[in-house]
């Protein structure tokens, strides 16, 4: 079949766009910046030159000013067959994507309580491309969806069940299309198909989450029922003692208040005090700034503790895998989050880890590790557009 698909992610001040052709190959991406302040702008990859956005841009306009953009580019002379939207939270009522209709709206809207910084500008995306194409299916790609194998140990905290029962307080997890696209790559780097490989998959980007997948299926994963709980990020905090909110509030901060802390001021960006970029950190603690040094140690022993805690849950591991901006890029954290675990027989190939990039197969551990290690680029983009054109054109998608 012909036609292309575009797939749209809204951040709270991003959107990321990109356009695929029905062999889903990659044409185009886009991004813009900065929405709703004085210096938004977009760009097209590839492409020098910005796309000015007006002033306090909301994700409406900046959507249309990067199609238009791909319309000058003779990419988007027609419709696209499908749109694929990723919205982070489908709470337990979205198993796998779904065709957008009314219903399924009212159903985004009823999650949006459990992530009140995701859901409402996801939807923002899906009211706009509604608008600029009104006839094309829309399909919603959930980053919950691929944790909906969590058995209920896994999933449950320890709170009075009624919480779980009125509200859903439970562990989601988030960042399911990438794990999900882990388990295929590694399966497919392996040998093997993924309904017989187990692995743990660390997403490390600006939100990082881990997860361990048995047979194909994810068994845990560290973030919550909002993605703040688990690993160290790029400004959330990740896992405290819940005993902190007490604290905080005994200080005389409001809840508002505690939030911004423990999602926009903590994490790298809270123990460097400089910046939460692991690159910028990487370069600053080469010029032996301490806190720097501290806020990397921290983020790979923390890392580290988990793998360890997600092979409570697998009964054969087939490879440890690292993506995402810092999974993909950093080799100082990979090492220094390996470094912690030799009692489980992982030990590391510096050269491999140092030059992974030359390497398609992407193994980085020791000839005499226990386990394989890989190194994988991660492809959100390419699972939304495949679900996408599944999920708008039954039976046409591989
Ligand atoms: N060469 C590199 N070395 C270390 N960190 C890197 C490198 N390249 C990118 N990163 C880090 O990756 C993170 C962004 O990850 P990415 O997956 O792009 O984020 P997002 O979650 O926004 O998609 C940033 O902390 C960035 O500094
Ligand atoms: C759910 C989540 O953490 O997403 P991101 O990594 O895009 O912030
Ligand atoms: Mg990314």
């Amino acid at each position: 079949m012909e036609g292309t698909i575009l797939t749209v992610n809204c951040g709270s001040s991003s959107l990321k766009v990109a356009l695929f052709d029905a062999q889903l190959q990659k044409l185009a991406s886009g991004l813009a910046e900065r929405l709703g302040k004085d210096d938004a702008f977009a760009t097209i990859k590839g492409r020098p030159d910005r796309i000015e956005l007006t002033a306090g841009a909301t994700h409406e306009s900046a959507l249309r000013a990067l199609v238009s953009a791909l319309q000058d580019c003779g990419l988007l002379d027609a419709p696209p067959v499908a749109i694929g939207h990723r919205v982070v939270h489908g709470g337990e009522t979205f198993r796998k994507a779904a065709l957008i209709d009314e219903d399924v709206l009212t159903a985004i809207e009823d999650c949006a309580n459990l992530a009140p910084l995701h859901n409402p500008v996801n939807l923002a995306g899906i009211r706009a491309t509604t608008n600029l194409f009104p006839d094309v299916p829309q399909v919603a790609v959930f980053d919950t969806a691929f944790h909906h194998t969590l058995p209920q140990k896994a999933y449950l905290y320890a709170v009075p069940q009624r919480l779980y029962r009125d509200w859903g307080v439970r562990r989601y997890g988030f960042h399911g299309t990438s794990h999900q696209f882990m388990a295929t790559e590694a399966a497919r780097l392996l040998g093997k198909t993924p309904a017989t490989t187990s692995i743990i998959s660390a997403h490390l980007g600006n939100g990082c989450s881990i997860t361990a997948i048995r047979d194909g299926n994810s068994v845990d994963t560290s973030m919550g029922l909002t993605p703040l709980e688990g690993l160290v990020m790029g400004t959330r905090s990740g896992d405290v003692d819940p005993g902190l909110f007490d604290f905080l509030a005994n200080k005389g901060m409001n809840a508002e208040e505690v939030h911004r802390i423990l999602n926009n001021e903590s994490g790298l960006l809270g123990l460097s005090g400089q910046t939460n970029d692991m690159r910028a950190l990487c370069e600053l603690a080469d010029h032996d700034h301490e806190p720097s040094r501290t806020a990397i140690d921290v983020f790979c022993f923390r890392l580290a503790r988990y793998i360890g805690a997600m092979m409570a849950s697998l009964n054969q591991l087939d490879a440890l895998v690292f993506t995402g901006g810092i999974g993909e890029n950093s080799s100082l954290v990979r090492k220094k989050t390996l470094a912690h675990l030799g009692l489980f027989g992982f030990t590391m190939d510096e050269e491999l880890n140092a030059h992974h990039g030359s390497i398609s197969d992407g193994q980085i551990e020791g000839a005499d590790s226990r386990f394989r290690v890989l190194v994988i680029p991660t492809n959100e983009e390419l699972v939304i557009a495949r679900e996408a054109l599944a999920s708008a054109t039954p039976g046409s998608a591989g």
